[in-house]
């Protein structure tokens, strides 16, 4: 039974609450449908937690912003956040005073003006990426993915692209594959029954977390370790560790920070990007129209003679609400980043009790029926009216994430989402495969990108195949 003083919700199943409901898989098709049933904010309990998720950009800006010092916890994961450490870096750390100092080393490495001096490696490794989807373009999904993962090693670490591929990013590939895996709500019953933790070493789940433990320290200790030793060698190529490293005390505080905070970069930022960009690639398969367009202001702005770069975003505005679109269309964090309350709260007169945890359903967000085109179809133009209006909210402003949590990557990453995407689209076709047939489906996890799925990916001409190697051999990364 529901306590009349809670939000409206879906009624508790006995003993497990609404256990299906809490599971990421697919959730957040079923809470936008509870939108009209209950209302914009919906209660229920699952896995032993209170639940609320929020259904409009006025609950969140209501709860998460205004109310910012109770809404900007993170929920607790015994396993992967306590018994494997997971939780001393940003995304997964308390609010409170080391998520303060670690926030506070991300904005200073990743600040609009920070990250200006990445545009040349992120044009280098578009065009990088590019050779390669020219040499394998049925391994597109490979490319992609090692792109981003590239960006954000080389990035965080200075690291060659060779050095990179070599030594670390396997072992990132495991480890990242392995922390999705594992914070599921209930993925270990030691999440629901936290006491399980004192429970004896050699038992299953605690040997499973201490290896664990190990790769996750394994991920961010040996790249920090490796910029440290280059350092003190004098021969430490640019990084946004080594900006950190080199305005830093030696108290072993700031150096855990720093570790930490840079060690979390990879995990945040390779995934949803190269998501991003895959969903945009599906989308040009689908709808050719749009591809065209893009294609045409792109060799008009750019010429055709040259691959483009990230100062031609400006004069690029059909691209630009592209992206926006692909954003939009397949939101690649549908519920966001869960929050938790870190005090008992009421709002519009309901009781939302300490340790609820809270969803922003982007979801419905995007799905919202707003301005002049229908949310479900892939419609760039939507962005391009005159009047705002007719246009829905800029994904700009929900895709990352709020308030004092908004994720701290966004000016990197909507810099790498333009230069990965517009050198795709001024240099390739893409086309569905030979049967016709283009498999639409997306991951139903935390991060939901495409399915594998096949399509036909051609050089639109032989001089762009020319400029794409040319361009490539001069990578400096
Ligand atoms: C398309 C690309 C990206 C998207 C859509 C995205 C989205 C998000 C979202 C929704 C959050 C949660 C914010 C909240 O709780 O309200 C977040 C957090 C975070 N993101 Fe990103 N992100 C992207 C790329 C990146 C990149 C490239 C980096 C770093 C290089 C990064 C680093 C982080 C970190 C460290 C956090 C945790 C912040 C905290 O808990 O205080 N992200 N991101």
């Amino acid at each position: 039974r529901r306590a009349s003083k809670y939000p409206p919700g879906p009624p508790g199943k006995p003993f497990v609450g609404n256990i299906l409901d809490v599971s990421p898989q697919g959730a957040w098709v079923k809470f936008t449908s509870y939108k009209d049933i209950y209302g914009d904010i919906v209660y229920f309990h699952g896995l032993g937690n209170s639940v609320l998720v929020l259904n409009s950009l006025e609950v969140i800006a209501d709860l998460l912003e205004k109310k910012a010092s109770s809404y900007s916890d993170r929920p607790t994961f015994t396993v992967v956040g306590e018994l494997m450490n997971l939780f001393q870096g940003m995304p997964l750390l308390p609010y409170g005073p080391e998520w303060r100092t670690q926030r506070k080393l991300a904005h200073s490495a990743l600040s609009p003006s920070s990250v200006k001096k990445y545009h040349i490696i992120q044009e280098d490794l578009a065009a990088m990426l590019c050779r390669e989807i020219l040499d394998d373009p049925k391994d597109f999904f490979s490319a992609v993915r090692l792109a981003a993962e590239r960006l954000v090693l080389i990035i965080t670490y200075g690291l060659s692209a060779d050095t990179a591929d070599s030594q670390y990013i396997s072992h990132a590939d495991e480890t990242m594959h392995m922390i999705t895996k594992y914070t599921v709500p209930g993925a270990f019953l030691c999440d629901l029954l936290p006491w399980m933790k004192y429970l004896p070493s050699w038992l299953p789940f605690q040997r499973e977390a201490a290896r664990g433990r190990e790769m996750i320290e394994r991920l961010v200790a040996t790249p920090f370790e490796h910029v440290q030793r280059d350092m003190a060698a004098g021969i430490a190529r640019p990084s946004l560790t080594l900006d950190l490293l080199s305005s830093a005390n030696s108290d072993p505080n700031t150096l855990h920070h720093i570790k930490w905070m840079s060690g979390a970069l990879y995990g945040a930022g390779g995934e949803t990007t190269y998501s991003t960009v895959l969903t945009c690639i599906l989308a040009m398969v689908m709808y050719p129209d749009q591809l065209r367009k893009a294609q045409e202001e792109l060799d008009r702005v750019t010429g055709t003679d040259r691959l483009p770069t990230i100062s031609d975003r400006g004069n690029l505005p059909y691209v630009t609400a592209l992206i926006k679109e692909v954003m939009r269309w397949r939101p690649v964090l549908p519920l966001g980043l869960a929050r938790a309350t870190a005090a008992d709260d009421t709002y519009r007169g309901y009781t939302i009790p300490k340790g609820t945890i809270v969803i922003p359903n982007v979801w419905a967000i995007a799905f919202e029926p707003r301005g002049l085109y229908s949310p479900e179809i892939f419609e760039p133009e939507r962005w391009l009216v005159s009047s705002k209006e007719d246009m829905p909210v800029d994904p700009a402003d929900w895709t990352f994430g709020f308030a004092r949590r908004i994720c701290p990557g966004k000016h990197l990453a909507e810099n790498s989402l333009f230069i990965f995407i517009s050198t795709l689209l001024a240099m390739f076709d893409f086309a569905p495969p030979d049967t016709g047939h283009v498999k639409v489906e997306f991951e139903q996890g935390m991060v939901s990108y495409p399915k594998p799925f096949e399509c036909k990916i051609t050089p639109r001409s032989e001089s762009k195949a020319m400029q794409i190697r040319e361009r490539a051999s001069q990578s400096t990364v």
